[in-house]
């Protein structure tokens, strides 16, 4: 018998960055209730860049993220709602927010090599009673043990779950697999190791398989893969896979496959695909958050987005650096004036 895996599903908080943060009540209520009809025990619900994510930097939110938190947790039957939080974005007061409205998760957001600054977010998760998520992003900057190694900064702050996120969609099986493994052999018992895909290199679902096998007991996916960059690895598909290879998930995928076409592709306004920018994301580490924020800049300088996020994969920037997209941006069209 194989070792359960749980399928968490982060449609509603990844999937807002290709709603550009426009979900509704009813989309969010709609969208709860297949869910946990499914079976899924998790559900992620906040604005795309976690709890204060609302912001001119990062788009503001058609509907505040903590009427929509409060009508999932309203509209869950079963599954635990979980809000994601960015130190330095949101802050312990929101997490206590969402905690009074009835979150029972708090999926703590880094980057891969600063661990250090989620220690009181975890700790204030903790005190509130919160099952406690921690998200090392755009993992593949990250050599598995220097991973593994922040990793344990966050187990001993009192994390739960480590996942490796994979923001840029850029890891390819093996490397993967090695990130997970190399958690999972520092955290032993002390934590869980998680994997969180993206599509961009089309890779979510075969490194979901891999980060499995090497020991992650977590993973994310989206229905209809409504995420970030080409979208996250298709939650529905993550269950039809686990479920042909005999690991169970405690979900429904006929009611999952439901719910994609039945609800989410009914609303959703930008089905994520693997278009050129978005393999560009994938190919040149590029978070996947900075799509429509590169989408933008293109349009508003008449400049090609996928040179834009060339760019920015060779200049390394990471999540929080959005403002600088426009800086790229300009200096490609004086560039091109200039010719
Ligand atoms: C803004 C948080 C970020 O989108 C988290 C995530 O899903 C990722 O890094 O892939
Ligand atoms: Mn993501």
């Amino acid at each position: 018998m194989s070792a359960p895996v749980r399928l968490v599903d982060t449609t509603l908080r990844d999937g807002s960055h290709a709603m550009a943060h426009r979900f509704t009540e009813r989309q969010v209520r709609d969208t709860v209730r297949a869910l946990d009809d499914a079976g899924v025990s998790l559900i992620e619900v906040t604005h795309g860049d976690g709890l204060g994510g609302s912001t001119f930097t990062y788009g503001f939110s058609g509907t505040d993220e903590r009427e929509l938190i409060a009508a999932a947790v309203d509209e869950a039957k079963h599954a635990k709602i979980a809000v994601l939080l960015l130190p330095g974005l949101g802050t312990v007061t929101d997490l206590r927010a969402a905690a009074d409205l009835g979150a029972g998760a708090a999926r703590i957001a880094t980057h891969c090599t600063e661990a250090d600054v989620s220690i009181q977010h975890f700790g204030a998760a903790r005190d509130l009673g919160l099952e406690t998520v921690g998200f090392l992003m755009l993992a593949h900057m990250s050599a598995p043990d220097d991973l593994a190694k922040q990793a344990r900064i966050m187990a001993d702050a009192g994390c739960q779950c480590v996942y490796v996120v994979d923001s840029a969609g850029a890891l390819i099986l093996d490397e993967a697999a090695d990130r997970v493994a190399a958690l999972v052999a520092e955290l032993g018992d002390d934590a869980q190791v998680g994997y969180h895909g993206h599509q961009n290199l089309s890779f979510g679902v075969a490194n979901s398989v891999l980060a499995y096998r090497a020991g992650a007991r977590q993973i994310d996916g989206s229905l209809a893969a409504l995420g970030a960059g080409a979208g996250n690895s298709p939650t529905e598909v993550l269950a039809a896979t686990f479920e042909r290879l005999g690991v169970p998930t405690g979900v429904d995928k006929d009611v999952l496959m439901a719910a994609a076409e039945n609800v989410v592709k009914k609303y959703l306004t930008r089905l994520p695909v693997m278009d050129r920018s978005s393999i560009v994301q994938g190919f040149a580490g590029v978070y996947s958050s900075f799509l429509l924020h590169a989408e933008r800049a293109a349009q508003r300088y008449d400049v090609p987005a996928h040179e834009i996020l060339y760019r920015v994969g060779a200049e390394g920037y990471v999540g929080g650096q959005e403002d600088m997209i426009i800086d790229i941006a300009l200096r490609l069209q004086k560039e091109k004036l200039a010719q």
